[in-house]
């Protein structure tokens, strides 16, 4: 067996085209969307995402507000321009492009954002919300993930899903929108701590690889027909991307996202929609 491919690079594709639509019925009634990153240094793989979100953004006709500082900007510079777009009225939602420069204190600047125009879905606020089961923008790698399985037809409800990792953009979201009554979904947790990964990926009918170690899912450690969301980044000597799923487990699994082409630019979609939305609440 070959496993299919969860293509998110074709799914965000239709995403987007569904965007233009909805920016286009906003355009009408006088507002225009706007998407603000905020980058602080030269990184180059920073400023290769941050360039990919300001593409997506023209195609589905957003505007895009570019902020911009050097490596040696303070944390008083960076709150500074924070405050800025909060205030902005042509910025809908934005995003401070993570990691910060060492010295930073990252959550100090994340939550001075106004959780309303949290385009990430990440401010303390709106995790609290999702804990709550409150309306507010999801976080987008999770949500990606799940759009993702839909689109694809992967059956969610009653699945039994092992989440690897615990970081604070997917790991720790991934399990809160699984388990909404809208998904219903039994989640398993896994990190570094856990003593037998291969007992609990071997029950998974659906696992979401996010531990950034390369390769540590392999085929013998699952079940045919699983669904593997392959969401890790590492690099190899070479520089190529290489994800936390091994490549035989292709020969085992229904569905597998290819990694790049699965959920990063899915990660990216969703991120619009997020300022879509945001936009749309403002509107009434
Ligand atoms: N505040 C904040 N929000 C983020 O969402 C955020 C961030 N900081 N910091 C860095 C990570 C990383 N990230 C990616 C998004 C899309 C791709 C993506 O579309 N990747 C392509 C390949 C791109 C390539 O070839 O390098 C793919 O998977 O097909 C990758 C990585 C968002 N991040």
């Amino acid at each position: 067996m070959t496993a299919q491919i969860l293509d998110g690079k074709a799914t965000a594709a239709a995403i987007k085209s569904d965007l233009t639509v909805r920016v286009a019925a906003l355009k009408e009634k006088g507002i225009t969307p706007g998407l603000g990153t905020v980058l602080v240094g030269d990184d180059p793989g920073s400023q290769k995402y941050v360039a990919g979100k300001h593409r997506d953004c023209a195609q589905v006709g957003i505007a895009s507000i570019q902020r911009e500082l050097p490596a040696t900007a303070t944390q008083e510079e960076i709150e500074a321009v924070v405050r800025e777009l909060n205030e902005d009225p042509a910025c809908t939602g934005y995003i401070v492009q993570l990691p910060l420069p060492r010295g930073i204190d990252e959550n100090r600047v994340l939550e001075l954002m106004d959780p309303d125009k949290d385009a990430d879905g990440l401010h303390p606020m709106n995790l609290g919300r999702l804990v709550l089961n409150e309306p507010a923008p999801l976080p987008c790698t999770p949500n990606g993930i799940l759009t993702l399985l839909r689109r694809h037809g992967v059956e969610i409800k009653g699945a039994e899903v092992v989440v690897v990792g615990r970081g604070v953009t997917i790991g720790r979201p991934m399990p809160l929108l699984l388990t909404r009554r809208s998904e219903n979904a039994t989640v398993t947790q896994c990190h570094t701590g856990t003593r037998d990964l291969s007992s609990h990926l071997k029950r998974a009918d659906i696992i979401i690889a996010a531990a950034g170690s390369a390769h540590l899912v392999r085929p013998e450690d699952v079940k045919p027909g699983v669904a593997v969301l392959d969401v890790g980044v590492s690099r190899s000597a070479e520089g190529k991307i290489v994800g936390d799923v091994h490549p035989g487990v292709a020969e085992v699994a229904a569905w597998i996202s290819p990694n790049p082409g699965g959920v990063g630019p899915m990660t990216r979609a969703q991120l619009l929609v997020n300022v879509v939305e945001a936009a749309e609440r403002s509107a009434g």
